[in-house]
């Protein structure tokens, strides 16, 4: 169903993103149904890409820039650029419950210059491909000015240990001001709950976890997950000192956990940007809470030695080059990109935004 020009884009891009996440996580659930995950290693047995993350990435870049066509947008792969995409790979649908809500005074006259859209297209791959199913999400961040401000995280095997063929897809999603829907809170929870990763842990993110003494540690896979355990209160704190995680890792879930009131940052406390621009990197680390944020941080100030500490800086985005800024305005104004079939074009479109990210200033430096 269409959406009115009136409504703002803010709320258009979120309702047209929850629709899309579904069509993205049911693409997930028939990839793990027909059996044949087709694996790649990106870098190395914990970095990696399944036949998931590429199909549900062409799914959320194609359908979200068929429908916004000037917003930049970022995916986490690398994809060949020829590929045709299916048909029923397109969702131009809008969820109507999204509709129903006011846009916050202070986002209605976003404009599309003004957003980036980080696209995790399977958070968790790794846990994934070893049947941690639950720890699997689909992730589409809406950063507006640099600020992460809406996001979108679609579970698409949600209870898949208590309901028969993998469980079933559902969506969380929040906007700053708003709130977040999609999800119950348990009302109270006791002692220091820490979630960390399961697959991408090292002595360092093991002594930063110690350092804010945990009375329990939840080594569970993706972001997405861990602040889904947040938001949910299972979890008090997911602390991270790695710099593994990327933008499109956390925006859409430090979004959803802002619109409730918590906070996610470095480690050091400090916010993490998320301008077309940035360092992909998460280079401060992943530091996140429902509440007493600064509790965490002087913690890890006070327990961890200053050498391990000043290892983990975020970096602020450079101010946008000439070169940048000439293929972002070729990339709006290209009149091929306005196509209605889902050709060719479209598909090379789709990659190019997710290869936008090798173009950037940031893959200079090969390390962040
Ligand atoms: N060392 C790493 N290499 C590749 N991806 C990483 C690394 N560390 C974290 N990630 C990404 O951040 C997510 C959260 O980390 P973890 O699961 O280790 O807690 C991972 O699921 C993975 O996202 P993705 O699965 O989308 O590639
Ligand atoms: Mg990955
Ligand atoms: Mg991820
Ligand atoms: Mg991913």
């Amino acid at each position: 169903m269409a959406v009115a020009e009136s409504v703002p884009l803010l709320m258009r891009l979120v309702s047209s993103s929850v629709a899309i996440s579904y069509r993205a996580a049911k693409i997930a659930r028939d990839v793990l149904s027909k059996g044949d995950l087709g694996i790649v290693e990106k870098g190395g047995k914990n970095d990696l890409q399944t036949e998931a993350d590429r199909s549900a990435q062409r799914c959320i870049v194609a359908s979200l820039h068929k429908q916004f066509p000037n917003i930049a947008i970022f995916g986490e792969e690398e994809l060949a650029p020829t590929t045709k995409i299916p048909d029923d790979f397109f969702e131009l649908n809008f969820d109507q419950e999204v509709l129903k809500h006011e846009c916050p005074k202070d986002l209605k006259d976003v404009k599309n210059e003004e957003v980036v859209i980080w696209v995790d297209p399977l958070d968790g791959t790794k846990e994934f491909t070893e049947g941690f199913l639950d720890h699997v999400t689909v992730l589409i961040g809406i950063a507006v000015r640099g600020v992460a401000t809406a996001g979108i995280i679609n579970q698409p095997f949600y209870g898949y240990e208590e309901f028969p063929k993998y469980g079933k897809s559902r969506c969380i999603w929040g906007v700053k001001g708003l709130g977040s829907y999609g999800f119950e809170r348990t009302p109270n929870l006791e002692g220091n709950i820490i979630t960390t990763t399961r697959s991408h842990s090292d002595y360092t993110i093991t002594k930063t976890v110690q350092a804010c003494e945990p009375t329990e540690v939840l080594r569970v896979g993706g972001a997405g997950h861990k602040v889904l355990l947040l938001i949910e209160k299972k979890a008090h704190a997911y602390v991270f000192a790695s710099i593994g995680c990327k933008k499109w890792d956390t925006c859409a879930p430090e979004a959803i956990l802002h619109s409730v009131g918590g906070t996610l940052s470095d480690i050091h406390g400090k916010p993490i940007p998320y301008h077309a621009n940035v360092v992909h990197k998460n280079t401060g680390g992943v530091l996140a809470t429902v509440e007493n944020h600064d509790w965490y941080v002087n913690k890890i100030k006070d327990n961890v030695d200053p050498e391990t500490l000043a290892k983990f800086e975020t970096v602020k985005p450079a101010p946008p080059t000439l070169e940048a800024t000439l293929s972002r305005k070729k990339l709006n104004v290209n009149p091929q990109d306005q196509t209605d079939g889902n050709t060719e074009q479209d598909s090379d479109v789709a990659t190019r935004m997710s290869r936008k990210r090798r173009l950037g200033p940031d893959d200079s430096n090969s390390k962040l």
